[in-house]
């Protein structure tokens, strides 16, 4: 299992969004505005969806990878940090009552 995380990601994404547009698809992407990043994620919905129904083990990792990376650059795009959202699901996590059952657990 990897030890790479969605911090890392967003980490390079933020870096990546000095770079220049020839060198970092990222960069070509931020450059392209919101909505262009935005379409790039739908996209990438889809094929996730489709890889789903289909049942199909790697395509759904690839597609999944797809997604998360468009998300984060949709974020980036967006001026969201990736804290905001994870404090969001943990917000609701506390709010279920389920942090406290999976600490009990622990
Ligand atoms: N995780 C990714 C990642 N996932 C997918 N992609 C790119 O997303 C693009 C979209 O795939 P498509 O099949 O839709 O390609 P396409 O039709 O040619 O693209 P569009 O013209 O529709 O935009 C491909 O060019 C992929 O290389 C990614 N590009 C970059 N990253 C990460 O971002 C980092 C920085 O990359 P650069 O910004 O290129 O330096 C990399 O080190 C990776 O960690």
């Amino acid at each position: 299992m990897s030890d790479f995380t969605l911090d890392d990601l967003a980490a390079i994404i933020a870096r990546r969004a000095e770079a220049s547009a020839e060198t970092s698809y990222t960069k070509s992407l931020l450059t392209a505005g919101p909505a262009r990043a935005a379409k790039k994620l739908g996209e990438e919905a889809v094929e996730t969806v489709i890889a789903a129904i289909e049942g199909d083990h790697a395509a759904l990792v690839s597609e999944s990878a797809d997604l998360l990376y468009h998300l984060l650059v949709v974020l980036q795009a967006r001026g969201v940090a990736l804290g905001e959202v994870l404090a969001e699901l943990e917000r609701r996590t506390r709010q279920s009552g389920h942090e406290e059952k999976a600490s009990r657990k622990a």
